[in-house]
Parts: C-alpha cells; structure tokens; sequence
C-alpha cells in the first residue's frame, strides 16, 4: 500500500501554490464543518464544482500577477466554500453511477474489448502498471478489475492508498520500473486553470510511459498491446464540443504533436472520453510552438473559452 506523503513546497510552481491555496495554508475562514462526508444533491454538487473551477482560476490568474492580497482573499473564500476536500465529495457524489457513473468503466470496456478481438483472448499475463492522477478512491472499475497494478496521486489524499502529490512535481523517471503502460488523467486537466498549465501537463505525461515490450507481449496478439503505452483522458464534453479555442481536431493536431495517436473515443452527453496511444517521443520537438497562442476555432457568442496551450 502507498505510503502517503506531504509534499515539500515548491514557492515557485503556480501549480504548487493554487495547490497551497486549496489545501488551506493560506488565510482559512473556519467552515470546516461544511466538508462532512453527507452525500450532496446534483444540483449542489454541480454548482460547488463550477465555483470551485472559478475560484481556483482567479486564484491562478491573481498568483500569475503576483497580486499577493487577492490570492490570500480567494484562498479564504475557498477555504469558506469547504476547501478542496468538499470539492472532492462532489466529486465522488458526481460519480454515482446515476450522475454519468465511475469514467474508468469505459477504458476497461475499450480493454474487454480489445482481449476479445485478439487472436489468443487472454489477458496479458503481467499487469498493466497504470498512474492514476486525480484519484478519488481506490475501488474504481480500474482497481477492481486485476487487470491493473495502480498507483495513486491526488493533491489532496482521500485514502491511505493515494499518495499526496501534485502530478507537476512527481519526479520524472529515469528507469523503466518507475514508469508506466497507461497514465489515467480523468477529470484533471479542466481542474488546472491557465491554458499554457494544461499543455505543460499533457507533455509530462509522455515523461511517464514506458515503452519497452510487455511481457509475452509477442503471444497475445496486437489488439491488446496496441493501445499501450497510453494516456487515458476524460473530459467534460463541453471543452472539445462547445470551446472557442478547442475542438477534436484541434486536439488531435496538439496531441499528434506530442507523439500521441487517437485509439479510442466515445462521447456522452456530458463527458467525452480519449484513449492515445503514445507512439514516439520524436514528434514532440519544437512543434508545439503551432498552440503557443489561442486560436478561435469555434467563433459565438455561447461558447466557452476551454483552451490549450504550449510554450
Ligand atoms: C474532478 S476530480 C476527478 C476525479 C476522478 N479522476 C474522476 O474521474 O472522477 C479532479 C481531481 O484531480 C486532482 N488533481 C488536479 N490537479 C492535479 C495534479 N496536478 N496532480 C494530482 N492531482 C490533481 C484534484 O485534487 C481532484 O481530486
């Protein structure tokens, strides 16, 4: 089981301090008593996760101007609201499987799937070592299925098998046992605010995928191992459907960019799920330069400002 950790603070990351704010270091204004474990109504949830999105951008933007006073009254306003652990319980109530279900069913439906097509159908017989960020608890689909062995990361832990860390200051890896087939990014990269702060985590992730052969790679078949090493990436569905500045080809073009090739995708009415094979490194060099600025690639008056960036 994974020991959890607190995290030495890095004052430079904007990332580390939004992280800071939200788990209270800054100014807290009490109202710890809101984050009790009662379940919330849709409807409750569903508003606390969009002003918990807005308040950690402004608190992102107010830290990107090293406007120090408004940082502190956003953190305390945060904190008010019940900080990130209530952020997270409506998180979990949004995964009742009433309110769109636990994201991680459809990458092991796309994995049955792909046992299925093979020659042979058997599961791999090692496995899959699979990087959870973002990870609300340790029974989802992907843990319970045995197909997987998981590592967990939060910023804020949930449980004693989720380690305390923010993604951006995991250490990147220098041999193969410390990286991974598939990295799960389910409902993470919309949680990071600034644009050029989510492009910075999508190239990351090529950081921790391994890709040397699975072990009896060669007698199970291609259709399984083609989908490794990958990024599994959830999303809610407005961000590529309804963006001014992104679309699906956008992304693809974005994501092409950083080695990856789209395997699997499957929209639903509120969320959109991608699966990407990483294919090289290589592609990556210097061509992100082509999503260093927003672009309009959806212009009206109904949509939202969803985007991506590279420096
Ligand atoms: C909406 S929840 C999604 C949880 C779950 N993956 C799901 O699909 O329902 C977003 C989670 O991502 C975590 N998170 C956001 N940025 C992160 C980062 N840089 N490193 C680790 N966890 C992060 C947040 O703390 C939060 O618990």
């Amino acid at each position: 089981m994974a020991r959890v950790r607190k995290k030495a603070k890095n004052p430079g990351s904007i990332l580390l301090s939004r992280q800071r704010g939200l788990r209270g270091d800054g100014p807290v204004v009490a109202s710890r008593a809101l984050s009790n474990t009662s379940s919330l109504s849709s409807k409750v949830g569903r508003t606390l996760i969009r002003n918990h999105h807005t308040l950690q951008k402004r608190l992102s933007q107010a830290l990107s101007r090293n406007d120090t006073e408004t940082a502190n009254s956003i953190r305390a306003e945060i904190e008010a609201n019940g900080g990130i652990e209530r952020y997270q319980q409506a998180s979990v109530c949004g995964q009742d499987n009433q309110r769109g279900g636990d994201s991680s069913r459809v990458l092991i439906d796309w994995f049955g799937e792909a046992i299925r097509s093979s020659p042979n159908k058997n599961v791999p017989n090692k496995k899959l070592r699979l990087l959870e960020v973002g990870a609300l608890s340790p029974d989802n689909a992907c843990s319970r299925s045995n197909l997987f062995s998981v590592t967990r990361i939060d910023l804020n832990s949930r449980d004693p098998s989720i380690e305390a860390q923010d993604f951006m200051d995991r250490p990147i890896p220098t041999a193969d046992g410390e990286r991974f087939d598939i990295i799960s990014l389910s409902l993470v990269l919309n949680y990071v605010s600034l644009p050029a702060a989510r492009g910075e985590m999508l190239e990351r992730t090529t950081e921790f995928l391994r890709h040397t052969p699975l072990e009896g790679e060669e007698e199970q078949g291609s259709r399984v191992t083609e989908l490794f090493p990958s990024l599994f990436l959830v999303l809610p569905a407005p961000c590529v459907t309804n963006s001014r500045y992104l679309d699906e080809r956008r992304l693809e073009e974005m994501m092409g960019n950083l080695g990856y090739r789209l395997v699997r995708r499957k929209l639903s009415a509120k969320l959109i799920y991608q699966l990407w094979h990483h294919v090289c490194k290589a592609q990556s060099l210097g061509r992100q330069k082509e999503f260093s600025k927003k672009e309009e690639v959806n212009p009206g008056r109904t949509r939202n400002n969803f985007a991506i960036m590279f420096r």
